[in-house]
């Protein structure tokens, strides 16, 4: 089934399921914060990972401390789909394994 732009309820119930992560400008996003910059640049390499595993890639960065991610599905023309979800998802369940919060 292809892939289409979630309506802003759609958005907002599975956002419901993700605390901290939240949905502006047609992308998904949020920070992390971690104990160190070498916890936080581990965890960028574990996201890459993540992300060419599911071929699905946010606009990633990394801080001092923090990791960062945009997200949205350019093939639909830059807007919010459920595999974003699904790569948010992946994120927030690695990211306690690195100290992140
Ligand atoms: C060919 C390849 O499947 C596509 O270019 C993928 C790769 N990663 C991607 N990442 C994101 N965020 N959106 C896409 O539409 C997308 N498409």
């Amino acid at each position: 089934m292809p892939v289409e732009p979630l309506s802003q309820k759609e958005i907002e119930d599975r956002l419901a399921e993700l605390p901290g992560w939240s949905a502006e400008d047609d992308r998904l996003t949020r920070s992390y914060r971690l104990g160190s910059h070498f916890a936080a640049t581990a965890m960028v390499i574990h996201i890459a990972q993540v992300q060419d595993e599911l071929d699905h890639h946010s606009d990633l960065t990394l801080g001092y401390n923090t990791v960062s991610l945009s997200v949205n599905t350019h093939s639909v023309g830059g807007a919010v789909t459920e595999l974003d979800f699904e790569l948010a998802r992946k994120v927030e369940d690695l990211a306690p394994g690195h100290g992140a919060h």
